[in-house]
């Protein structure tokens, strides 16, 4: 069995040797006035701005020639010893690739211009072309592409290197999981994130795939540039990127109209379809990834109906109407639906997924996924990590403790303030800078103290934001710059993994101040260097956007603001500052102990074993022996008699799920009108059974008369036609299991921020739903019910574990003791001179809960013992049922279905 990784960037890319250049890793040395310079020496460091930096040679990469010693084949030099071959290493997040730009690989053929970024890129290598070769080094080919500079790539040496684009957080998380012995034979699926034209049909490209395959179980999934750029350039970063971020499309600006793009979109994403097709043998699990390939599982669901495809969102999901403005929301979210088990960083983008395909699908929203016309999808939330394991290791190297003295002496008696983000609008740099200069323009005494260090990751957008920032910059420094101080110290480029390392060790806060993020594992990084174990500083701030998905699973310990609240954030860079040390630790325990919780290994393995429960479990489902209902019979049962009681659960059967404590998501209009045409019909009894309060089913159903009413799950009845409850449960019993239940639910609740209790008139609830941190909440649950349970067993009350929140109801009073009861006072009920020997013949139950089964069960006993003639029980839900029937469309099943009957004169 192989795990097929689809991601659209593989972990590797191919780096290229052309004629006449020195092979990679050469001791290509540039000269300086009265010294050489070895070229490694050259790169980007903290303390040297971009402008100062003495240029670099395009046509090596040291960071990676050390490090692929092994996979070089015979042209390539080892240029040093060491190190170990794994050892370059890359933040979780790492930065977008400028594709297409780089001086050992292909240009694109791509009809599109190339971005500003790049035409300025061209520039500037050509100019250091030109300086290189005037110090007597090979020039790199000029950025223009021709054929004659295809047939040079075609036939260049070349070499495999780890990428330093893509989605560093899953690489890192699969990595770890492997490492970990979970994770069995598996096969990345992805591009090569470069531009392919050049090498079309050669040899050269054959070979590059075979080695990839061969050697590093990667699928090389090739399209045109034209394809690639229109795919990735245009529909994923200018429409989805934007949108799936709240860059709301009604901004004169966005492109989330335009739709000129999407075909190259569906062209990229058929293409990994097919390559995974092709290659996909039965029993393989096929998981895609990230806002690039929305539309794979569908397209392979196509092809292969019973394949195992998981789904996961990195970035976050929009709320409905964000994501309504997309002109092909329908079909991204078709291509979604494909999988089996649909993942997301946090609770609310699965809510937000939920809600936007019941509105644009009208697919039906349960807790566990969505109901579809034939196939049921699990929807989960479960947030990405980072690997602590490899984290530790790599911040071990001398390297890292090189650059954390050279830091240390740089900044001694300052307080740092960093961060690493992609400078987009969506990352909030822009945001970050104007609060820092406004706490410098409040704070005068932290004035000569205080620096942000800000390293800005480019990308191929945004020139105009690249403008402001540098404006902002140069305004804070001019301020408060003196020979000896300058307050930013700001780096338009990225900086090598050890001085990322040493850069989060010696801070003294991290500052994320994104308008949207899935996840930021920066955070995640940061709080795990923040240990002390390798510098006098430790237990540094965390100032975090609570627009980040990591928010929500941090409960609150970091210092959480709002990006465009710039006082506010002013004031929590002063906090951070000037925290005592106590309050420090005991934030950043907690924080560390989320970031320990949550690691990449756990959610990797965590994922594909959900993906493994839900897929048997929907194909147990798709199996069932329990026949599906069958309408033809379902009539005939129900022409042939007239006195017939319906038993109707309401949530998740009569109107699309929605928690007991919230809103019903939909307006149950049309229940309600299916629900009166059946009562037009005299020879019809229909009860509706909720867990909800009296009070409130009076209001859904106030303009249903006639309608009977089982509230609280049993504990309430009214009659058809009555207009008031008969309270079933003992109040007095009820008041002194309350007594007992509620400190051990109260003691839980301390526990769980976000929680909340909610005591109805016969039952309380822990909800824990909007907890902050999810999973610990549903352990606090477990432990909480069965707490309860072991407490106050002789009370005849138990806890029941629910999706989200912990039900503690009484036990002796439930539906199905309502349904007896409605059923025995119909039977008291009937004339002494009536001949019938039942006052039911036709007795339907439908539902989709736990509790609707024992419904079930007492309906069948009656048909089986003959007291009812017909008995239709009928179940929506995907577990092992009583009921004689199932209805797998869900809501819009059962409505349809009784609307039939209903229309039957
Ligand atoms: O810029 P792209 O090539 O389009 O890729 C998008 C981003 O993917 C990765 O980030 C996303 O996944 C992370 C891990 O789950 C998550 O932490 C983050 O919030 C997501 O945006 C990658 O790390 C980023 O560099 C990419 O920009």
């Amino acid at each position: 069995m192989t795990v097929f990784i689809a991601s659209l960037f593989l972990p590797k890319t191919i780096h290229f040797t052309l004629p006449g250049t020195p092979p990679p890793g050469a001791a290509a040395e540039k000269k300086q006035p009265g010294k050489t310079v070895p070229v490694e020496k050259q790169q980007a460091s903290l303390f040297q701005p971009p402008s100062i930096t003495p240029p670099i040679t395009p046509i090596d990469d040291k960071k990676h020639d050390h490090l692929f010693t092994n996979e070089d084949g015979l042209q390539v030099q080892i240029p040093q010893a060491e190190p170990a071959p794994d050892a370059f290493r890359a933040p979780a997040d790492r930065s977008s690739p400028t594709w297409g730009g780089r001086p050992d690989q292909p240009m694109s053929r791509a009809n599109s211009p190339p971005p500003p970024s790049l035409i300025e890129k061209s520039r500037l290598l050509q100019q250091k072309a030109k300086e290189l070769g005037r110090q007597g080094v090979t020039q790199p080919r000029s950025l223009t592409r021709s054929d004659s500079h295809d047939g040079v790539f075609a036939n260049a040496n070349w070499k495999v290197v780890n990428a330093d684009q893509g989605n560093g957080g899953l690489r890192n998380a699969a990595e770890a999981a492997a490492r970990e012995g979970k994770l069995g034979d598996y096969m990345w699926v992805g591009t090569l994130g470069m531009p392919t034209d050049a090498l079309q049909g050669t040899q050269q490209l054959q070979d590059i795939s075979d080695r990839l395959y061969t050697e590093h179980d990667m699928l090389t999934v090739v399209c045109s540039d034209k394809d690639f750029d229109g795919h990735y350039s245009h529909f994923c970063k200018q429409i989805l990127w934007p949108v799936f971020h709240y860059q709301i499309p009604d901004n004169p600006k966005s492109k989330a109209y335009e739709d000129h793009s999407w075909k190259y979109y569906v062209n990229v994403n058929q293409a990994f379809a097919d390559k995974i097709i092709k290659n996909w043998k039965r029993g393989d699990v096929i998981w895609v990834h990230d806002y690039h390939l929305l539309l794979v599982p569908g397209m392979v669901r196509k092809k292969l109906p019973d394949a195992k495809i998981g789904f996961f969102l990195h970035v976050a999901f929009p709320s409905s109407e964000v994501f309504r403005c997309l002109a092909v929301r329908k079909q991204l979210l078709e291509g979604m639906v494909g999988a089996n088990l649909i993942g997301f960083q946090i609770h609310e983008y699965t809510r937000h997924f939920l809600q936007t395909c019941s509105r644009l699908l009208s697919a039906e929203a349960t807790p566990d996924g969505l109901q579809l016309e034939d196939r049921f999808v699990d929807v989960i939330n479960m947030p990405i990590g980072i690997d602590p394991v490899s984290l530790n290791q790599h911040r071990q190297e001398n390297e890292v403790k090189k650059w954390l003295d050279i830091m240390r002496e740089r900044y001694a008696g300052k307080k740092l303030i960093v961060a690493r983000d992609k400078l987009d609008h969506v990352r909030g740099v822009r945001q970050k800078l104007l609060s820092y200069e406004l706490f410098l323009n409040a704070n005068p005494e932290w004035r000569n103290n205080t620096v942000l260090i800000q390293v800005a990751l480019s990308t191929s957008e945004k020139s105009e934001l690249d403008a402001t920032v540098s404006d902002i910059v140069t305004r804070v420094n001019s301020s408060w710059a003196n020979l000896a101080y300058q307050p930013v110290v700001y780096l338009k480029q990225d900086i090598d993994y050890a001085q990322y390392l040493a850069l989060l060790t010696i801070a003294d806060a991290l500052m994320i101040t994104s308008q949207r993020e899935g996840m930021n594992l920066t955070s995640h990084e940061y709080l795990f260097c923040q240990d002390g174990n390798f510098n006098e500083k430790k237990h540094g701030s965390l100032i975090l956007s609570e627009f980040t998905g990591t928010s929500s699973l941090f409960g609150g310990n970091e210092l959480s603001v709002n990006p465009w609240d710039y006082r506010a954030c002013a004031n929590a860079i002063r906090k951070a500052l000037e925290m005592g040390d106590d309050e420090k630790e005991q934030r950043w325990t907690k924080l560390y102990e989320a970031v320990n919780h949550h690691t990449g290994s756990h959610w990797f393995t965590e994922f594909m074993s959900r993906l493994d429960i839900v897929y048997d479990e929907q194909h147990r489902r798709d199996q069932t022996s329990v026949p599906r209902l069958s309408m033809h019979g379902l009539m005939q049962q129900y022409n042939r008699t007239d006195r017939r009681l319906f038993i109707l659960d309401f949530e998740g059967t009569l109107v699309s799920w929605g928690p007991v404590n919230k809103i019903i998501p939909v307006s149950p209009q049309r229940t309600l009108d299916v629900l009166n045409d059946l009562l037009l019909d005299e020879r019809n009894t229909i009860y509706v059974m909720s867990g909800r309060r009296p009070e409130e089913l009076d209001r859904l159903f106030r303009r249903v008369p006639n309608l009977g009413l089982i509230a609280e799950n049993g504990c309430f009845l009214k009659d058809c036609g009555s207009a008031t409850w008969t309270e079933m449960a003992d109040s007095d019993q009820i008041r002194s299991w309350k007594e007992s239940v509620k400190p051990i639910l109260n003691y839980y609740l301390e526990r769980t921020p976000g929680a909340e209790l909610e005591d109805r008139r016969c039952s309380l609830i822990f909800h824990y739903k909007s907890a902050e941190d999810y999973e610990a909440a549903q352990r606090q649950a477990t432990d909480c019910a069965s707490h309860i349970n072991d407490a106050c067993e002789e009370q005849r009350v138990h806890a029941i574990p629910l999706d989200g929140c912990v039900l503690v109801e009484p036990i002796d009073w439930t539906k199905t003791t309502a349904a007896q009861k409605i059923f025995a006072d119909l039977r008291a009920n009937m004339a002494p001179d009536d001949k019938h020997a039942s006052p039911v013949d036709f007795l339907m139950v439908i539902g989709d809960g736990r509790e609707d089964e024992k419904v079930f069960k007492w309906a069948n006993t009656l048909g089986d013992e003959g007291a009812v003639q017909e008995v239709v029980t009928v179940s929506l839900g995907n577990r092992n049922t009583e009921a004689t029937a199932t209805l797998a469309q869900g809501v819009s099943g059962v409505l349809m279905a009784l609307q039939k009957l209903a229309s039957i004169a």
